[in-house]
């Protein structure tokens, strides 16, 4: 491995002070990812024993290529380097010290939606009006909450002294903060925010345990560290206390994450947390032409909060950007299409050299219309993933439900799927049950541990419930006695991909869709198989997995679509292309309260259109060779066509490095 080959001086330079603080402080395309993985190869060439490493990335797919990369550097990879995002490292800690913190084995992640669906229910009980108290507005603040770790008086206080509402108000969200905690820790479960406030509870509350990491992670280091909460920074500082190698990589310009508690002071701040720290920044450019670099960094100098950087490159100018002006959204979509069959038939570029990207979800549909038209291959990263489909949701309810049969929020998705004639009604009847009178019932009955009992244990005899009549409750215990064969298939010796079959047919899943046999039904019936295919893999990697370890990963491999495999244009959120590159790339919807978001517009804040201005420089610097960016002058929102205006950003952008069109067709 001869590193002066493949790298600059100063990406070296970074590569070989391994001791002590490192800041990379660069933009775009200044190979700060390469300086990282090329360091992680370093130290394994130098010695440095594998277990000795943690490196944490934004998404499991940057983990992933990063892993690939090294083996490709030095031969092999060991399993003992943990690599992966704050998430999935948090939850190997968590794995390794569940008595500790008071779980059992066997814990579940609760996704945002199933957060939501627990949080209205709370409401539901507490008998509050869900106008005034929306579940999703309930979720984010006690979001905001749990990543700040505020307490319940804090909740009250930091919201009041900050955003509009009564203290009742506040205070009633504060008490559902504190039901929703408790009842997430009686289902065995954790949010997505507890996985990093356990970690730090648990390393604040036992000394030893947090000696134990602290001494084994000699060597941290952290990709995007830009876009690094205030609590995920906080346990890498904890982490990397006693020997102080602690690298991060990141770009102030590319924050992008404020929404998630992304908070730029990190970066901001790194100097001074550690006084001692090397910074270094890249300055040479190797992703895009000289235009597009040079178009970007006009844009992102409009902003005031960041540090002074430079770029440049020896690469050509390149092509100007392309500006396009479409009457419409259908005509924007016509353009895209007409120019991707351009590129690929006359310029010699494959259909995965092409990204599209878009501010919001919704705006695919439109795209993937005219690319049908067109025969264009195309791939959506993340939106309406599989993992959001409700079958997909619904097989994994069950496998939930066969590890943790007291995760009410699992139980309430499959009781009546397929139809078992037990409505929601019925259910929340026995919940209340569940959390009003056994309790009680313990206590008398002198039950020490494990009186917890939930609905899976009131299911066995639920004709002491009141409202629950003689057949429903007949209708309860059979179905009870499924849950019951289904638990044994998780006990069984099968493997894995077994088991998951097993319970598909034993859960009445299956049957239910092959007698529907209608082309959704059978679109679904693909689905399952496809999360065969997916288990069976994930089994393969690793004999030694269990369903309680398949159902808690599941989660994290959300992310992880492989999506450069095969030869399709690639379409998906600014969001989501963060430390990705291609040849070429479109940015469409342009426009004033689109992008910028009307949601950041209409708040009149300097840090929200910053922000959105970082967006844009990201979407931008995607590109290698080609950029083309596009806006409607109407576009159809909730059933009107509006009039809109090309975006603020546009006019950032100097005429030098651009050409201007107008596209009619494809109304
Ligand atoms: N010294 C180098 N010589 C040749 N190519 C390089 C060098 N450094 C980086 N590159 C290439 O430049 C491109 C950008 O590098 P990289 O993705 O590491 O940048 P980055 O700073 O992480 O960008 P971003 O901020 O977008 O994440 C990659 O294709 C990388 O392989
Ligand atoms: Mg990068």
């Amino acid at each position: 491995m001869d590193l002066s080959v493949d790298l600059n001086d100063k990406q070296l330079k970074a590569v070989k002070t391994t001791e002590g603080p490192v800041l990379v402080l660069a933009g775009a395309g200044s190979g700060k990812t390469r300086a990282l993985t090329y360091r992680i190869a370093y130290l394994l060439n130098q010695g440095v024993d594998p277990y000795n490493i943690l490196t944490l990335t934004f998404t499991n797919k940057a983990a992933s290529d990063m892993k690939r990369k090294v083996k490709e550097l030095i031969g092999k990879i060991s399993t003992k380097m943990w690599m992966g995002t704050f998430h999935s490292v948090c939850v190997r800690i968590i794995g390794q010290n569940l008595e500790e913190l008071g779980y059992e084995k066997g814990f579940v992640i609760y996704d945002q939606d199933e957060s939501k669906a627990l949080i209205s229910d709370i409401i539901l009980t507490f008998n509050l009006d869900t106008d005034k108290y929306d579940p999703k507005i309930v979720l984010n603040i006690i979001n905001k909450a749990k990543m700040n770790m505020w307490n319940k008086r804090d909740l009250v206080n930091n919201f009041l002294k900050n955003e509009e509402g009564s203290q009742e108000y506040y205070k009633n969200i504060a008490d559902i903060y504190i039901k929703y905690n408790e009842v997430l820790k009686e289902n065995n479960a954790f949010d997505f925010n507890d996985l990093i406030a356990k970690t730090i509870e648990l390393f604040d509350n036992n000394k030893e345990i947090l000696e134990k990491y602290q001494s084994r992670f000699k060597y941290i280091l952290i990709d995007e560290y830009q876009d690094t909460s205030p609590f995920q920074y906080k346990l890498a500082s904890m982490l990397a206390k006693k020997h102080g190698n602690i690298f991060v990589v990141g770009d102030d310009y590319q924050s992008i994450y404020k929404f998630r508690g992304a908070d730029m002071s990190n970066i901001l701040n790194f100097n001074q947390d550690y006084p001692n720290c090397t910074t270094i920044k890249l300055e040479q450019n190797y992703r895009s032409k000289a235009n597009i670099i040079e178009a970007s960094n006009v844009l992102i100098a409009h902003n005031y909060q960041q540090f002074d950087k430079k770029a440049w490159t020896n690469k050509n100018s390149g092509e100007p950007l392309i500006i396009c002006e479409a009457i419409n959204e259908y005509s924007e979509a016509d353009y895209v299409a007409e120019e991707i069959d351009n590129l690929v038939r006359f310029s010699g570029y494959n259909y995965n050299d092409i990204a599209i990207l878009y501010r919001s979800n919704h705006q695919s549909r439109v795209l993937e219309e005219a690319f049908i038209r067109r025969r264009i291959p195309y791939h959506i990263v993340g939106g309406l993933g599989f993992y959001d489909r409700k079958e997909i949701k619904d097989i994994i309810s069950y496998l939930k439900v066969a590890v943790n049969p007291q995760d009410t929020i699992a139980m309430k998705r499959i009781v009546n799927a397929p139809k078992r004639g037990i409505g929601a009604k019925t259910l929340d009847k026995l919940i209340t049950h569940a959390q009003e009178y056994v309790p009680e019932f313990n206590l008398l009955s002198f039950a020490q541990e494990d009186n917890n009992l939930g609905l899976f244990d009131i299911m066995k005899d639920p004709s002491g419930v009141s409202g629950i009549g003689k057949a429903t409750a007949n209708k309860i215990k059979k179905f009870r006695r499924d849950l019951e064969d289904i638990i044994t298939v998780k006990e069984s010796r099968l493997s894995l991909p077994e088991q998951v079959d097993k319970i598909l047919k034993v859960s009445g899943y299956q049957a239910m869709l092959e007698l529907d046999g209608s082309e959704t039904a059978l679109n679904r019936l693909e689905n399952l198989g496809e999360f065969l295919s997916l288990t069976e893999n994930y089994y393969n990697k690793n004999q030694n997995r269990s369903l309680e370890d398949f159902v808690r990963d599941i989660k994290l491999l959300s992310d992880q679509d492989d999506i450069n495999s095969s030869n399709q244009v690639k379409m998906m959120t600014v969001h989501s292309s963060k430390g990705l590159e291609y040849p070429i790339v479109f940015i469409v919807g342009l426009e004033e309260d689109n992008f910028p978001h009307y949601r950041s517009v209409k708040t009149g804040l300097l840090d929200e259109i910053e922000e959105e201005r970082r967006l844009c420089y990201v979407a931008m610097t995607r590109a290698a060779d080609r950029l083309f960016m596009s806006y409607a002058r109407e576009r159809q929102r909730y059933g009107e066509t509006r009039s809109m205006a090309p975006s603020r950003f546009l006019d950032e952008i100097p005429v030098e490095y651009t050409l201007e069109k107008v596209h009619h067709r494809g109304l």
